[in-house]
């Protein structure tokens, strides 16, 4: 969550973290090479949807003023948490020489691809994230029982990952011997699911591209809309087969076999407000298609499920929660039927897919822990990818106030460091975010308003052309009485005319 320069005593007593990407003296934010400036953070003031009633009670309301109210804004195409690097779809010294990366089906990466991607995941989930610490402490505990040892670790690459998860998802500490509170969630339910996963795996891809020094290393997708109850990306050369000893487990010729989970210990954080950090403790669990206790989640999403969802016109609807009917958000996210109505007892597509790898990558404080959430959430993110591009929505279409808490459009998604807002997660990937997914969609069907213009145009030609054969046909007799010839007329009608002029003749 923080830059290691900035957990320190001083850093945090002032409330200021902006390094210099140089390590330099008197260069906050590679100020003295003109790369950023250090300024005040705008955090979100605009009021929150009613589901959260305790406000000024928990570290992430208005992100992420409890620790810091300074940062670095970076110049032109630097960015960063000290300004040293270069935004998304740009790369070099100086920032610009563009790259774009492509996000691919990971069913039809090479055999050398796909062992190339496992071996990355592996390595992520054992080097310590060079740049970010975690906190262990709640705010108030932060300064640890002297006041004077900030409670904060260093973490892995992957696990870090989870802990950004798990942290947005987690209760509210209200006190001793109460009931934390559990009706609050930055990443889930509500406009912020799209834009807050999207950042999370960018951020991932980005810390996985440093770490392997490959800037055109990209993510792959699973696409899990393929109905049936068979877990395809579950063998033992990409995310592990079952094991032949234990339903719940992954084979042991599988590397995810050796990975231990991290934030399991929900019971201590909620009842004595302490934090997962980076202690890991069980393996990771994973009956796909198991729960036999729920059917409707037995089953995968089908294909038509995405074509459905992507017709779903409206970004989101009010209360922009998991209660929002119409909403292409919910629809996505899976609380709504992939046609976009709500029923509460539905559960379709992203979250069908969690629920359906029955273990830890359905249950919300834990999913990262198993990779499939990588996967899974890189295919939600397509789908919403190519929603954007089908509906070009207005950035006025994502509520800025009145969304549950952390999911206005102004909100610095929580727990992400340099501050970062939803609304800079709701565009086009390709165009601004400097990668694309190599997939195919089904072809958007005719509109109801499509399909009545079609229908008029071809009305009008019909008449048009009618009245044109009508208007030829009633010259050519006019014609033909004034000049005595019948060119247009077929022969029985000329032997029929010949008959009557003999007559009268
Ligand atoms: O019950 C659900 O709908 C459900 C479970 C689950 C797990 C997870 O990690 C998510 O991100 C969402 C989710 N929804």
């Amino acid at each position: 969550q923080f830059p290691r320069e900035c957990v320190t005593l001083e850093g945090l007593r002032s409330g200021q973290c902006c390094p210099s990407p140089f390590g330099v003296a008197n260069d906050a934010c590679g100020s003295a090479t003109g790369r950023g400036q250090c300024i005040s953070i705008a955090a979100d003031a605009s009021p929150h949807g009613p589901q959260y009633p305790h406000d000024g009670r928990d570290d992430r309301e208005r992100w992420p003023i409890r620790y810091f109210n300074r940062t670095c804004q970076c110049n032109g195409n630097f960015t960063g948490y000290d300004c040293g690097r270069c935004m998304h779809g740009l790369t070099g010294l100086n920032c610009d020489q563009p790259v774009a990366i492509v996000r691919r089906n990971v069913m039809q990466l090479s055999a050398d691809q796909k062992r190339a991607f496992v071996t990355a995941l592996d390595q992520a989930k054992r080097t310590v994230h060079p740049d970010i610490m975690i906190a262990t402490r709640r705010y108030q505990d932060v300064f640890g029982p002297d006041g004077n040892t900030p409670q904060f670790e260093n973490i892995t690459i992957y696990n870090y990952f989870v802990w950004t998860h798990y942290y947005s998802v987690s209760k509210t500490f209200l006190g001793d011997g109460q009931p934390s509170f559990g009706g609050v969630d930055f990443s889930h339910e509500g406009p912020g699911f799209v834009t807050w996963h999207r950042f999370h795996l960018l951020q991932l891809e980005r810390d996985m591209q440093d770490m392997l020094q490959d800037p055109s290393f990209a993510l792959p997708y699973w696409n899990f809309a393929i109905g049936g109850s068979t877990c395809d990306i579950c063998t033992d050369d990409l995310l592990g087969a079952r094991s032949n000893l234990n339903m719940n487990s992954i084979s042991t010729n599988s590397i995810f076999s050796n990975w231990r989970v991290i934030c399991e210990s929900v019971e201590d954080y909620d009842t004595l407000g302490t934090i997962c950090n980076n202690t890991e403790t069980t393996p990771i669990r994973r009956n796909p298609a198991g729960n036999v206790a729920r059917p409707m989640v037995q089953r995968l999403p089908e294909p038509q499920d995405v074509a459905d969802c992507l017709q779903v016109n409206t970004f989101d609807t009010p209360p922009y929660y998991s209660t929002s009917s119409e909403s292409f958000r919910n629809t996505i996210e899976g609380y709504s039927a992939p046609q976009g109505n709500y029923d509460p007892v539905v559960r379709s597509l992203h979250n069908l897919a969690h629920l359906f790898l029955n273990g830890t990558g359905g249950q919300t404080h834990l999913s990262p822990n198993d990779p499939i959430f990588v996967l899974l959430h890189t295919f939600t993110d397509a789908i919403f990818d190519e929603w954007l591009r089908r509906h070009a929505p207005d950035s006025a279409v994502y509520p800025s106030e009145n969304a549950p808490i952390g999911h206005n459009r102004g909100y610095n998604m929580v727990p992400f460091w340099p501050p970062v807002t939803n609304a800079e997660m709701f565009l086009t990937a390709p165009e601004n975010l400097g990668y694309s997914y190599e997939a195919e969609w089904p072809a958007a069907p005719f509109t109801l308003t499509e399909i009545i213009t079609i229908a008029m145009v071809a009305a009008l030609v019909i008449v048009a052309v009618i009245f044109a054969a009508t208007t030829c046909v009633v010259r050519a007799r006019s014609y033909s009485k004034l000049e005595g010839r019948q060119p247009l007329l077929g022969e029985q009608y000329q032997r029929y005319d010949d008959d009557k002029s003999q007559s009268v003749v």
